[in-house]
């Protein structure tokens, strides 16, 4: 029967008004995220008592306004990052369109993107895109702070935290065609550290679980799809793996969603030891996660199957 049954991503819950270290509510939520992420690699959590819903309106609204203007504007979200600045257009996923604010829980970061958009302001647009930006920060910071208590490599992550920085995404998927195929986005895992990822109405993604089934995740304005990316799975050595992941569009109408991301910058990443042992070999050598990405944009990286294995596997 088991196969039958379709999968549930475990939902989580943040949105207790105590959750902080030490408590037992905090113990409980650890066991549950790390179980989950080495199990899924990403599961739901619950936090609006941080999102409002009225900031759940705010900034797909903000990101409405934005994919309203012209593509010659929109075009000048530049990086030095591929895939980290404006992508539309793609001959393999048409119906994508995305932007992104680099260091999105900086003042400066918010501010820069937004004058670069808009010339003689927008206000709302920057002050929305920070809030959220950083009440997402403040989930991932806890996630990872459990993750990193729950393995004894607290000093291993206070020393990435001082390194990391945040990518806000803003996606929007235009319904398909006729003739045209549903895709939105290929199956893949992410090159972030860690993603956090949410959706408004118009259901799209879908999680692969380890034994390939794939789980489509209802979009909600309280839920919160945390997600290991491929930086994690070298970091704990093997033990959370990143999920596969896609949008297969419904219909036609379009659909936003956001994904939030978090890099490590100017930083080796070194494997903790103490995630090394006779059981668990080390894994994978020190790496640059930036250099990471340039390499998954390389034919080679394209091509490989596991591309952080291909790039720094032991
Ligand atoms: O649109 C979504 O829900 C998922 C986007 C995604 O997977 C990504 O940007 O890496
Ligand atoms: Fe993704």
């Amino acid at each position: 029967m088991g196969s039958l049954t379709q999968p549930k991503l475990p939902v989580i819950d943040f949105s207790k008004e105590n959750l902080k270290p030490n408590t037992n509510s905090w113990l409980s939520t650890r066991n549950n995220v790390v179980e989950a992420l080495q199990e899924y690699g990403c599961f739901i959590a619950k936090y609006d008592h941080k999102v409002s819903l009225e900031l759940h309106n705010a900034i797909f609204r903000a990101s409405e306004e934005l994919f309203d203007l012209p593509t010659e504007i929109k075009v000048q979200n530049t990086s030095n990052t591929p895939s980290h600045g404006y992508v539309g257009q793609e001959p393999v996923i048409p119906l994508y369109e995305g932007l992104g604010i680099e260091n999105a829980t900086t003042v400066e970061g918010a501010q820069k993107f937004t004058n670069l958009m808009w010339p003689s302001g927008n206000d709302f647009f920057c002050e929305t895109a920070l809030s959220f930006s950083r009440l997402m920060s403040e989930l991932d910071q806890m996630v990872m702070r459990m993750v990193s208590e729950s393995y004894g490599i607290e000093k291993s992550y206070d020393t990435l935290l001082g390194s990391t920085s945040y990518l806000l995404r803003l996606i929007k998927y235009r319904g398909p065609e006729e003739n045209e195929k549903s895709l939105g986005i290929i199956r893949h895992t992410d090159k972030s550290f860690m993603s956090i990822l949410h959706q408004r109405q118009v259901k799209g993604l879908e999680i692969e679980t380890k034994d390939g089934q794939w789980i489509v995740v209802e979009p909600s304005p309280s839920s919160f799809i945390v997600m290991a990316g491929d930086a994690c799975m070298a970091w704990s050595n093997g033990r959370i793996e990143p999920p596969n992941h896609r949008v297969i569009m419904n219909g036609n109408e379009e659909r936003y969603s956001l994904g939030f991301f978090s890099f490590i910058r100017d930083l080796i990443i070194q494997i903790p030891e103490e995630l090394v042992d006779d059981r668990h070999p080390l894994q994978f050598k020190p790496f640059d996660h930036y250099k990471f990405i340039h390499f998954y944009y390389t034919d080679e990286g394209k091509r490989s199957k596991c591309p952080i294995k291909a790039y720094c596997g032991v």
